[in-house]
């Protein structure tokens, strides 16, 4: 079954749009195990907008935390201990399109980082990050994180207005492949983001799924 993570190298880099982009290109499923924050709508919502999937395409949560911060604090507030064991991913006839939650560092439990998480699902990640100033160090830091707990790293998604000289360094000192562009959209909807998702390579990130 082929699977895909899609993390980010901050909270609100743009990963639940992207993720509804690829989920859609692909004809997939998507998954959000642990949603921390669903006022005004929850990721899994998102996706189900921007998509153009069917309902029955949109995995539930194994977790929908009402507060909007650290899934681990989110769950202390509800008084919910998050289960590794509830966070292996339905089996699915298709593929599957899992969104992290925040960037890898970000703990799930006091012990449980999400990029431990990622280590235990084996399947590879998709980094989306910011093109501009700042991005190198978060970037290259994200993937150093990754590759020390042995996830694969599927390559690097860019979001925002172009960056060449980022576009080019990053990829280059982590090693990884530039799976291309989504510019940020004036009109946000499943039919623009279906169109600019032309510009990513999803070819790469099938042969990695
Ligand atoms: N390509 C884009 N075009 C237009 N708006 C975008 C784009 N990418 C992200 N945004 C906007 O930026 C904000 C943050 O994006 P998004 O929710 O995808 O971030 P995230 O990385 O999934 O955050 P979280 O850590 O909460 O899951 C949202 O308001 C979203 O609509
Ligand atoms: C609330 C937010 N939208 C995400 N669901 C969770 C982001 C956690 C970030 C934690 C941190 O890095 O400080
Ligand atoms: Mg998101």
């Amino acid at each position: 079954m082929s699977r895909i993570i899609v993390t980010g190298t901050d909270t609100g880099v743009g990963k639940t749009v992207f993720a509804a982009g690829l989920a859609g290109a692909l004809g997939g499923f998507y998954w959000k195990p642990v949603q921390s924050g669903i006022d005004p709508e929850g990721d899994s919502e998102t996706v189900r907008r921007l998509s153009g999937l069917a309902a029955s395409r949109i995995l539930p949560e194994a977790y929908r935390l009402q507060l909007p911060a650290s899934p681990h604090l989110s769950a202390r507030e509800e008084g919910v201990e998050i289960d590794l064991a509830r966070l292996m991913p339905p089996i699915q006839d298709g593929p599957l399109i899992i969104e992290g939650a925040g960037g890898v560092l970000v703990p799930l439990t006091e012990t449980l980082l999400i990029a431990d998480y990622f280590a235990r699902l084996a399947a590879p990640v998709i980094l989306c990050a910011r093109t501009g100033l700042g991005t190198i160090n978060h970037s290259l830091m994200s993937v150093e994180a990754l590759r020390a707990r042995g996830v694969p790293v599927a390559g690097i998604a860019f979001i925002g207005d172009p960056h060449p000289e980022n576009e080019r360094i990053v990829p280059k000192l982590a090693g990884v492949p530039h799976l291309g562009r989504l510019p940020m959209l004036d009109r946000l909807d499943a039919a623009s983001l279906a169109t600019a998702m032309a510009a990513m390579d999803l070819g790469t990130i099938r042969k990695a799924m």
